[in-house]
C-alpha cells in the first residue's frame, strides 16, 4: 500500500487485470417517485429504489447513493431494511441488485465512515456492514447482481454474495477486493466469500495484491458469471432469473443453505470479536493516515 501510495499509481496491474480508469464526475440523479398498478409495487427510500413486480415474483433493488454508491451507514441500514422486507414479502421470489449511477455499481464501503471519527461511530459502522452481509449471504430468495459498473471492495462482496453475477462488458469497469491498496486488510468473511466464489489460491493472489479485474478477467476466474453487453444487463438478469425461478423454492433454498451456512455461522460465533477487531485496527494512527493519503488521492483523482 505504502508502495503503491509513493508511486501514486492506480490499481496494481496483474495478468490482463490492469487499473481503473478514473476520471469521470457523476452528476446528481433524481430519486424515483412511488407508483403502483396491479402487479407493481415501488417504494424508494432516499438510497435504495424497490421495485417489485408480484406477477413475475422479482423485485429490482437499484442502488441510488449518487456520486459512486459508496456504502455509508444509512445505505447499509437501507439496504437490510429493504432485503428484510422483501424476503418477508411472500410475493418476492428473487431480487435483483443493480445500480442507479452511471458507470459504478458500487464504490464499496464508505470511507468516511471509518475515517476521523469515533470509537462508537466505527462500532455501529462496523455492526451495519455486517448484518447487510449476514443478510445478504444468508438469504434465502433468489439474488442477481447485474453489475452495471465498477465494483471494488465492498462492492465486490455485495457481487460474491449473491446467487449470480451478470457484469457489463465494458472493458473501463472493474471489480475486485482491493482493501490491502488502502493499507486496509479484507476480514475473514470477505475472505471466505471470495474463497467459496474463486477458490483459495485465486484468493491468495486477489488479496495479497488487492487486484482489480477487468469483466474478461473476472469472468476468467470465475468472479462473475456472465458478460453482457451494457443496454442488456437488466433483461438478462430478468431472463435468468426466470430460469432459477424455475426450480421448486424449498429445494434451492436448502441446498443454498446447506453451502453457505458454515460461513454464516462462524461470522454469527464471532460477531462482538470481529467488531472489536475491526475499531481497534480502523482507529490505529498507521492506519488512519493511510485511509486519509488514499481519500487526499481519491480526491486528486490519482486512484
Ligand atoms: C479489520 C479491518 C477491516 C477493514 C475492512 C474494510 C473492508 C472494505 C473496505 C471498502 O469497501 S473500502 C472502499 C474501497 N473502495 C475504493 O477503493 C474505491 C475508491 N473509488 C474509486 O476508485 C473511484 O471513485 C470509482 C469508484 C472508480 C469512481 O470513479 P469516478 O472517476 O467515477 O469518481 P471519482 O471522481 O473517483 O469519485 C467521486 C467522488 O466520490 C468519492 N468516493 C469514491 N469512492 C469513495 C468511497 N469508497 N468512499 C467515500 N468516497 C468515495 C471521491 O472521493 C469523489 O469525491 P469528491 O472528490 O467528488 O468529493
Amino acid at each position: 500500500m505504502a508502495a503503491v501510495l509513493r508511486r501514486g499509481i492506480k490499481f496494481i496491474s496483474f495478468g490482463s487485470s490492469q487499473v481503473f480508469s478514473g476520471g469521470c464526475k457523476h452528476g446528481k440523479t433524481s430519486t424515483l417517485s412511488s407508483f403502483s398498478s396491479s402487479n407493481r409495487n415501488s417504494s424508494s427510500s432516499s438510497k435504495i429504489k424497490v421495485d417489485l413486480d408480484s406477477s413475475t415474483g422479482i423485485a429490482v433493488m437499484k442502488f441510488q447513493n449518487p456520486p459512486v454508491n459508496s456504502m455509508n451507514l444509512e445505505f447499509l441500514t437501507e439496504f437490510s431494511i429493504g432485503l428484510e422486507k422483501l424476503e418477508l414479502d411472500k410475493s418476492c421470489r428473487g431480487v435483483i441488485l443493480t445500480s442507479a449511477q452511471p458507470k459504478i455499481f458500487s464504490a464499496g464501503l464508505d470511507i468516511l465512515d471509518m475515517y476521523g471519527k469515533t470509537p462508537e461511530h466505527y462500532e455501529e459502522f462496523w455492526r451495519a456492514v455486517q448484518d447487510m452481509w449476514l443478510k445478504l449471504y444468508g438469504y434465502s430468495k433468489i439474488t442477481i447482481a447485474a453489475i452495471n459498473g465498477s465494483s471494488p471492495a465492498g462492492g465486490c462482496l455485495v457481487s460474491m454474495a449473491s446467487d449470480y453475477r451478470i457484469m457489463a462488458d465494458n472493458p473501463r469497469y472493474r471489480i475486485g477486493l482491493n482493501e490491502t491498496q488502502l493499507g486496509i486488510v479484507a476480514p475473514f468473511w470477505f475472505k471466505d466469500t471470495m474463497v467459496n466464489t474463486v477458490g483459495h489460491r485465486t484468493t491468495e493472489l486477489s488479496l495479497q495484491f488487492g487486484l482489480m479485474y477487468s469483466p474478461s478477467d473476472a469472468l476468467k476466474i470465475g468472479l462473475v458469471d456472465q458478460l453482457v453487453p451494457e443496454e442488456n444487463i437488466l433483461s438478462t438478469a430478468t431472463e435468468t432469473m426466470t430460469k432459477w425461478l424455475d426450480i421448486p423454492d424449498h429445494a434451492r433454498e436448502i441446498s443454498k443453505s446447506m453451502l453457505r451456512k458454515p460461513t454464516v455461522d462462524r461470522l454469527l460465533a464471532s460477531r462482538d470479536a470481529d467488531i472489536k477487531n475491526f475499531v481497534s485496527f480502523i482507529a490505529k494512527d498507521s492506519i488512519q493516515k493511510s485511509l486519509g493519503l488514499y481519500l487526499t488521492m481519491l480526491k486528486q483523482r490519482k486512484v
